[in-house]
């Protein structure tokens, strides 16, 4: 080989290629090394002094050391200081020679970017990972967080639904169920029909509500009514269902009731509105009771009810009255 293809070998060699004396003392650097340190005065700089500081302290504590005992050594990990502050991790490797007559040390020093490249990528990946579990889990809380708030939502909803129901079948002043529900129980509850065992429906109907009104005032009216309610209430047995379907009139469904327990509740009712210690007037009540008989839709049944009521006026009121009594339905068996 010719002393100018050895040059060009040594200046086109990929590793970067250095001669020192036994002390360190650079004598011969490649192009490839002036490339990497951006300079071409290396000759007699100290080896040491291309190094990054951490890299020269391990230079000064274990290479040197190992130069000077041994004729070659390998895989040595140093880091070049580039001219922009940079480091250049090289995996190093020296062997001693002659060289015109001195002892020199060869050294081909190897950049390693690729594993720092990997470790790199490898950092980057898991960061970007920790941030889509980061991610996630936000948008896990976020959806849990907007869930919370629809059952929430959901909940008033129910609440506010039931609260209308309550209030589209209840009556403002007496607080007793009102003629809509009335008028579905009723249906619901003939369509049933005599399977769903015996039941009485009554009809009540404040004595002369008129006059109170009249004469005290339409606010000692509502007392009255509101004060009735509250004796029913007393009066009949839960299962009983009490009604408001008018001014001054009001339904009872009483189920499970023959006519004589039906009779006897409306009287128990009627005896408790003469006792009562009204606040505003003395008040008396005139009652008509039908039982449901096979074949009943709700008017039939609602009519002969009606018709014991006004039965039961008409005989000069405070009284209760069965529309059997009336012969409108047959008499109950014994
Ligand atoms: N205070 C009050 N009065 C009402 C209400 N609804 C209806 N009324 C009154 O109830 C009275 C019903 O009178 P009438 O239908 O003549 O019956 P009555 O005076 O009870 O006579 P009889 O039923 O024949 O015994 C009327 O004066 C209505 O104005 C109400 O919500 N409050």
């Amino acid at each position: 080989m010719q002393a100018k293809q050895v040059a060009a070998y040594w200046d086109e060699s990929p590793c970067g290629m250095l001669v020192t004396d036994r002390e360190g003392w650079v004598l011969a650097v490649n192009a490839r090394i002036e490339d990497w340190l951006g300079r071409a005065d290396l000759a007699g700089t100290c080896f040491a002094d291309l190094l990054t500081p951490a890299a020269r302290a391990f230079y000064h504590w274990h290479v040197a050391l190992s130069v000077e005992r041994h004729q070659q050594g390998d895989e040595i990990q140093l880091a070049l200081a580039t001219p922009d502050e940079q480091t250049l991790p090289v995996l190093g490797g020296f062997r001693t020679a002659e060289y015109l007559d001195q002892a020199c040390v060869h050294w081909s020093l190897t950049p390693v970017p690729r594993r720092s490249g990997l470790e790199g990528e490898l950092i980057a990946a898991r960061e970007a990972a920790e941030a889509a579990l980061d991610e996630k889990q936000l948008a896990i809380d976020e959806l849990q967080r907007l869930q919370a708030e629809l059952e929430a939502h959901h909940q008033e909803l129910s609440r506010q639904n039931r609260h209308l129901e309550a209030h589209a079948y209840s009556d403002g002043l007496t607080r007793l169920k009102n003629r809509r529900a009335f008028s579905e129980a009723l249906t619901e509850r003939t369509r049933a029909g005599p399977a769903a065992g015996p039941f009485a429906l009554a009809l009540l109907d404040i004595d002369l509500f008129k006059t109170i009104n009249d004469s005290l005032g339409h606010a000692a009216g509502d007392q009255v009514l509101m004060e009735l309610a509250l004796l029913m209430q007393r009066v009949f047995r839960d299962q009983d269902l009490l009604f408001r379907i008018g001014g001054e009139e009001f339904a009872i469904f009483l189920p499970g009731a023959s006519p004589e327990q039906a009779l006897g509740a409306l009287e128990r009712l009627r005896r408790a509105v003469r006792e009562h210690a009204w606040s505003v007037a003395a008040v008396t009540v005139s009652a008509g009771i039908a039982n449901h008989q096979p074949g009943d839709g709700s008017d039939s049944l609602y009519r002969r009810a009606d018709d014991a009521l006004y039965a039961a006026k008409h005989d000069g009121r405070d009284r209760v009255l069965h529309a059997a009594l009336l012969g409108l339905e047959p008499a109950p068996t014994r």
